[in-house]
């Protein structure tokens, strides 16, 4: 289990570059699997997940080359349907939650998918209901064993249908426009997921020849074709990344530059961070986070304390809370972070307590923070890392504390942030990876 060594008090300087957006390149790499054409990706990060759903379409017989600089052609022309069936498959497919959407491609090419219960963060129940009810509604048939936790789906043919989903799921939604694009007839799917992941892959699959309208909205009309072409695609800045460096140079005392991060698919986030009191300066297609010595909370209009929780887009995303959270630590005055959709992704903040940070847990969904305003400064810790963002959010805090801390369970911060450590220290971070 690697850890991190985190010397903290150290501000950062310079310019950041953010990583192409992981969930959106989890969606994208599973729709190559939707033609036997040639499909060629730019931007895809390089870390744990990314590089994991890669090698497992490399198993299952998509050729997969390295065609440059976070680049890699993908051609799924022979796919060997009975590695679905082997131990490996399982394992693998079980190691990460993006894997889930291999059953929409495969489902509307071949008529079959099978798929184990899939991993990802473990911050709550994460069903997957509003997947197979939506697959099930294009005609497939779907069988889930309870003993082995696998699920199966077969169809002769897919058929378009109307669906409202029971909840705007981002990977839900994914994995049932994949598998319309190819059926006969009209698909609608109201109460969509609409972030700019899904945005983008709606695109991807109209560039292979989808036919697909409302793109950006709860609304989405497919009308399914014969057969997908290759494409080429590139993927968006991650913008949990960017929200997350926003966060960190605030609570460092930092003065950054991050370049090129697509302001117009940032939605809600640098307004979210401006009512943290975060001067976030737009320049042009960059964001400039300039030195704070203090930054203050708002309030509501009416003198209340200010909440920030999490919606579907466009509201503000789930996986930046804990970065919030993080944030109003060392803020002037207090908040209160309810995270609405995952019920374990708060309990991190024990790790804060100890650290001096005046948080009340005050059910598993809200946590009151009143900040210090940096009047006592976080002191340095042992910690162990339990889901992404709160390993990132334990990062930021150990960077921003007195004394050396340590982080361990890093994999829960590789997992979406490609070689943190090096890119923070070539710009004044001090961290070690043991
Ligand atoms: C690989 C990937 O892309 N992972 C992202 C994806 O996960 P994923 O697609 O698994 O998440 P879902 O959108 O399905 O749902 C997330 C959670 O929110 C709940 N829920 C969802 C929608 C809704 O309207 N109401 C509601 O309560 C669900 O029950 C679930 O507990 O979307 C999540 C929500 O943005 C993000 O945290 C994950 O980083
Ligand atoms: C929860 C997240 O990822 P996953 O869905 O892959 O667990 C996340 O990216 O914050």
């Amino acid at each position: 289990m690697a850890s991190f060594v985190i010397e903290g008090g150290h501000c950062l300087h310079g310019e950041l570059v953010p990583q192409g957006a992981k969930n959106e390149a989890l969606q994208i790499i599973c729709a190559t699997l939707l033609t036997p054409e040639e499909v060629k990706i730019y931007n895809i990060p390089d870390i744990l997940d990314v590089n994991n759903l890669i090698q497992l379409l490399r198993d299952m017989g998509v050729e997969v080359n390295h065609i440059g600089v976070n680049a890699y052609s993908f051609k799924a022309e022979n796919v060997n349907l009975d590695y679905l069936h082997s131990e490996d498959f399982m394992k693998r497919s079980a190691s990460l939650r993006g894997s889930v959407m291999i059953v929409g491609p495969l489902v509307a090419r071949y008529g079959f998918a099978v798929i184990p219960k899939p991993g990802g963060d473990k911050i709550g129940r994460r069903r997957l209901d509003t997947h197979f009810i939506g697959i099930q509604k294009l005609g497939a048939d779907f069988t889930y064993s309870s003993s082995q936790h696998i699920y199966e789906i077969t169809a002769k043919e897919l058929k378009g249908s109307y669906m409202l989903l029971d909840e705007a799921s981002v990977t839900g939604t994914a994995n049932i426009l994949m598998a319309a694009v190819l059926a006969k007839g009209s698909t609608t799917i109201y109460n969509a997921a609409c972030e700019p992941y899904l945005q983008q892959l709606s695109k991807m699959l109209n560039k292979m020849g989808a036919k697909i309208s409302g793109i950006g909205s709860n609304l989405l009309t497919i009308e399914g074709v014969d057969s997908l072409k290759g494409c080429k695609h590139t993927i968006l800045p991650d913008m949990i990344e960017v929200g997350s460096f926003i966060g960190m140079a605030a609570m460092t005392g930092s003065d950054i530059t991050l370049k090129n991060v697509s302001y117009k698919d940032l939605g809600i986030i640098p307004d979210s961070f401006r009512r943290m009191g975060v001067c976030v300066e737009q320049i042009g297609d960059d964001i400039h986070i300039p030195r704070h010595d203090t930054y203050e909370i708002e309030t509501f209009i009416d003198g209340s304390i200010m909440t920030f929780s999490d919606a579907p887009w466009p509201g503000l995303t789930p996986d930046l809370l804990s970065v919030f959270l993080v944030v109003a630590t060392q803020a002037k005055g207090s908040v209160l972070i309810h995270q609405k959709m995952f019920e374990s992704r708060l309990f991190f903040v024990d790790k804060l307590i100890d650290m001096g940070a005046q948080i009340i847990l005050c059910d598993p969904h809200r946590a009151a923070v009143i900040g210090q305003g940096r009047a006592r400064t976080l002191k340095s810790s042992v910690m162990v890392s339990p889901d992404i963002r709160a390993g990132i959010a334990l990062l930021i805090a150990a960077m921003s504390a007195e004394g050396t801390s340590t982080i361990h369970n890093i994999d829960q911060i590789d997992r979406g942030y490609q070689e943190i450590d090096k890119r923070l220290n070539a710009i004044g971070a001090r961290i070690t990876r043991l």
